[in-house]
């Protein structure tokens, strides 16, 4: 069984029911344990800023399911809540990212592992920090505490 990072996030409808539906979905797939849950944050919107608030949080689970698997349960579940791809980085009624799979370095096309972006994003270390914080990022070599006060410091 994998350890895996998720990071989940919503800024439409009802935010904070929208994550425990994404939730509820992926304790339904016998491959997928949710271990552990964040708080739920409410933060600002990053990058696109004339939207919403989000309301974000990451889980740990146990699983079975290969990467591309997870990725395709993940944008299935995403698809069944309601999401409709709009615009990139645009308001949805919920994201789904995998942000770290044990300590996986993956570039396909359609898949990156850590998630590209995670590092620099306080609304993923944030909650990621509660439930993950001595966990490593394989690529930069820090852990989640690390860089979080990294990007707190603005490193
Ligand atoms: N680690 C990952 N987790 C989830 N999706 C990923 C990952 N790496 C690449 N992707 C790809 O990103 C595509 C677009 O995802 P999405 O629409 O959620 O992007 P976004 O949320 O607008 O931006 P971001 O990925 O920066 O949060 C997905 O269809 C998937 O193929
Ligand atoms: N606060 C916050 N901002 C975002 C988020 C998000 O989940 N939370 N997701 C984005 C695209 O994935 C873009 N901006």
């Amino acid at each position: 069984m994998a350890n895996v990072y998720l990071g989940l996030g919503s800024n439409l409808g009802d935010r904070e029911e929208n994550l425990e539906k994404a939730i509820d979905a992926l304790n339904d797939f016998d491959e997928i344990d949710v271990k552990d849950r964040s708080r739920v944050l409410e933060t600002e919107p990053y990058g696109k800023t004339d939207q919403p608030e989000f309301m974000n949080m990451c889980v740990a689970i146990k699983t079975r399911m290969s990467p591309l698997s997870l990725l395709e349960t993940v944008l299935g579940i995403e698809h069944s809540l309601g999401r409709v791809r709009e615009e990139v980085w645009g308001p949805r009624i919920i994201d789904i990212d995998i942000l770290l799979y044990e300590d996986l370095e993956l570039e396909l096309d359609d898949l990156s592992i850590p998630h590209k972006e995670m590092h620099k994003r306080s609304f993923v270390l944030e909650p990621l920090a509660e439930i993950a914080p001595d966990v490593k990022h394989p690529t930069l070599d820090k852990t989640v505490l690390e860089l979080k006060e990294d990007l707190e410091r603005g490193d």
